[in-house]
């Protein structure tokens, strides 16, 4: 296998967070008004309470609690499916809006291929899932974006004929099987990880979490290479302060990583450049579709992270996103599914349709 260029840009706020806790301060300027160290002291425990504050309301928001049955759920619900109508009702549009285009695939994996469950070594995927994604590959170019390694995400989907985009997009891999797509098998020496310099770091960080959040039971830590995840769906959620504690407590010694939230779940991701959104692009460059205009990418996810590849979709202005969910969400996706089953029936539309239409109507 080949190895392209290493690409790692660091975010300056990691950087300056390390200056400031070594640096003595500046001389203090002329009419400088001294503030007591205490009050620095007190506001600085405000701020760092409002932090946990703000995780504390990201981790509620990661798990809404809709009553579906409620007037005012019915009312948001109309609202929102009338701004992301389901893509199986717009399936006629769709094909008209990429007709003589090259449809590319991008399928999110947890809670889009397969249903979300409380363990995540236990989220399998469907048997008749496998065969309508391997039948997809068959009729397009297809990439599997997810948060989790890549390792562990081919342990459930098994196709060898998919590219991959692991760990939030920070590792991308060709096809191993040859394809329609990938003659001689060229896309096999594809091999991306933009946050290679980080592994060492997420393995240290990985043990020092397992360790600091040990006393709070339902945790679960996973170890994704490129970065990690504390889950908290199974953690009582009078202890999630405690939780969002020890993980701020273990980051606070790297500034390097950041903190992001999926469904119930604490990310730790390096501080480079690099999402989903730049991973879609990246596989749009190495299909050969960089500056191409009969392009059509289509991106399904149910996550906050699926969102980045939402929004490079709508700013090149190109395919659409689809959301997978039951509830209104704030998204750039342009339509939605309700849950992986319908997720299923939509590929499997495509499919169809694809065998069905003469070879002049679409690029491939
Ligand atoms: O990008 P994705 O493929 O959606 O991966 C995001 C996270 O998915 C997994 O967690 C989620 O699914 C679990 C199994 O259904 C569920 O228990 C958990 O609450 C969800 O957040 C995966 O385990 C994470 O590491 C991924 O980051």
């Amino acid at each position: 296998m080949t190895q392209q260029n290493v690409v790692v840009s660091e975010t300056k706020s990691g950087i300056n967070a390390a200056i400031t806790m070594t640096q003595k301060p500046p001389a203090p300027p002329a009419g400088y008004i001294p503030i007591p160290r205490r009050r620095i002291l007190k506001n600085l425990e405000i701020n760092a309470g409002q932090r946990i504050n703000t995780c504390i309301d990201s981790m509620r928001a990661s798990s809404p609690t809709h009553v579906k049955s409620t007037p005012s759920f019915a009312e948001e619900y109309n609202s929102w499916i009338l701004r992301h109508p389901s893509a199986l009702d717009m399936f006629e549009q769709i094909k008209d809006a990429s007709k003589g285009k090259q449809i590319v695939m991008f399928l999110d994996y947890d809670g889009t291929l397969s249903p979300i469950v409380d363990d995540p070594d236990r989220a399998f995927m469907s048997e008749s899932m496998r065969k309508t994604v391997r039948k997809l590959a068959r009729c397009f170019p297809t990439a599997i974006v997810t948060g989790r390694c890549i390792d562990k995400v081919y342990n459930f989907i098994r196709l060898a004929e998919l590219y991959y985009a692991g760990s939030h997009g920070m590792d991308i891999k060709g096809p191993t099987k040859e394809s329609k797509y990938n003659k001689n098998n060229k896309a096999e020496a594809l091999l991306f990880q933009p946050a290679r310099e980080f592994v060492p770091m997420i393995n240290e960080v990985y043990q020092k979490l397992v360790e600091k959040t040990k006393s709070t039971p339902g945790v679960i830590v996973e170890n994704h290479k490129f970065c990690a995840s504390v889950h908290f769906r199974c953690v009582d959620e009078k202890r999630w302060i405690e939780l969002a504690q020890q993980v701020k407590s273990v980051l606070k010694e790297y500034p390097k990583l950041h903190l992001t939230h999926g469904r119930k779940v604490l990310e730790i991701r390096p501080s480079i450049k690099w999402d989903k959104g730049k991973a879609l692009e990246f596989l749009l460059e190495t299909l050969g579709f960089a500056n191409c205009n009969d392009v059509f990418p289509v991106y399904i996810g149910d996550d906050k992270t699926d969102e980045d590849a939402f929004k490079k979709l709508s700013d090149r202005g190109q395919g659409f996103g689809i959301l997978v969910s039951k509830f209104p969400k704030e998204t750039t996706a342009s339509y939605s599914l309700q849950e992986p089953n319908e997720v299923m029936e939509f590929l499997q539309r495509l499919v169809v349709w694809k065998k069905v239409t003469p070879r002049s109507r679409s690029r491939v």
